[in-house]
């Protein structure tokens, strides 16, 4: 299944194009591409396609035109199962929407993608274990997911994206409704994690903060990625 042209790249699209409702054109000959360790974020203004671009990105969305590949994958190609099967085993997701669910404790939240890719649930609790320390949340395993303020769920799911040691993780807003102190204490966790793991990392932001632990910073326009200064994104 893997293509024969083997790429470096985590994360690579070639020519990608969407357009939504009845002819917006958010984004056309979109290419972008992010190596193991490295981390890009995506800024821009609002409405501008940013989510919708991730979207794609994680196989959750079409493109209309383009490709994107995944360890040199094309997720096009790829029937439902197998396509399920790579997002699960190799990407992680910090989204907005996929919410830690309140009634299961810490360890069971973060033991999830664990437990769709092996069925060994002994393992998945002691990495699950493992992962809420380096977050630190050590021995909070047990207690239930809605007794937990908002920075200490962000951690839970950073925690939850990065547990099956994915080669790609995928973030949208992941400090969203953070104070400062409390974001930038998470981002830094974040950006340490993802690069002991050597993943490749796409977070999308409007945020300054969040910008500045990025390797690089894109910003999308009407008219395209536009690779930023990282200075500019500093003040
Ligand atoms: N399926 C769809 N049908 C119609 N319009 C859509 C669809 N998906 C997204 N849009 C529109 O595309 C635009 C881009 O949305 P998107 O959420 O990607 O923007 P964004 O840059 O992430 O914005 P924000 O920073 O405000 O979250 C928005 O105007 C949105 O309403």
């Amino acid at each position: 299944m893997r293509d024969r042209f083997v790429t470096m790249h985590a994360i690579e699209t070639l020519g990608l194009a969407k357009t939504v409702g009845r002819d917006r054109r958010l984004f056309h000959d979109l290419s972008m591409a992010v190596a193991p360790g490295e981390l890009v974020a995506i800024t821009g203004d609002s409405g501008v396609g940013k989510s919708t671009l991730l979207n794609i990105l994680a196989g959750l969305d079409d493109a209309d035109a383009g490709e994107v590949r995944i360890e040199g994958i094309a997720l096009a190609g790829l029937a439902e199962a197998p396509r399920t099967r790579l997002r699960r085993e190799r990407i992680g997701f910090v989204f907005q929407a996929f919410h830690i669910l309140p009634y299961l404790t810490l360890e069971q939240n973060v033991a999830l993608p664990l437990a769709l890719i092996s069925p060994d649930a002994a393992a998945a609790r002691d990495q699950a274990r493992a992962m809420l320390g380096e977050v630190g949340l050590p021995d909070r395993g047990r207690d239930y997911a809605r007794d937990l303020s908002g920075g200490e769920l962000q951690r839970v799911a950073i925690a939850r994206a990065l547990v099956h040691r994915p080669a790609v993780i995928l973030a949208d807003e992941p400090t969203g409704n953070l104070d400062p102190d409390t974001a930038t204490r998470i981002l830094d966790l974040f950006a340490r994690a993802v690069r002991s793991r050597d993943a490749a990392a796409v977070i999308v932001t409007h945020s300054v903060a969040t910008a500045a632990v990025a390797d690089r910073v894109l910003r999308l326009t009407a008219h395209g990625l536009v690779e930023q200064p990282l200075v500019a994104v500093d003040g």
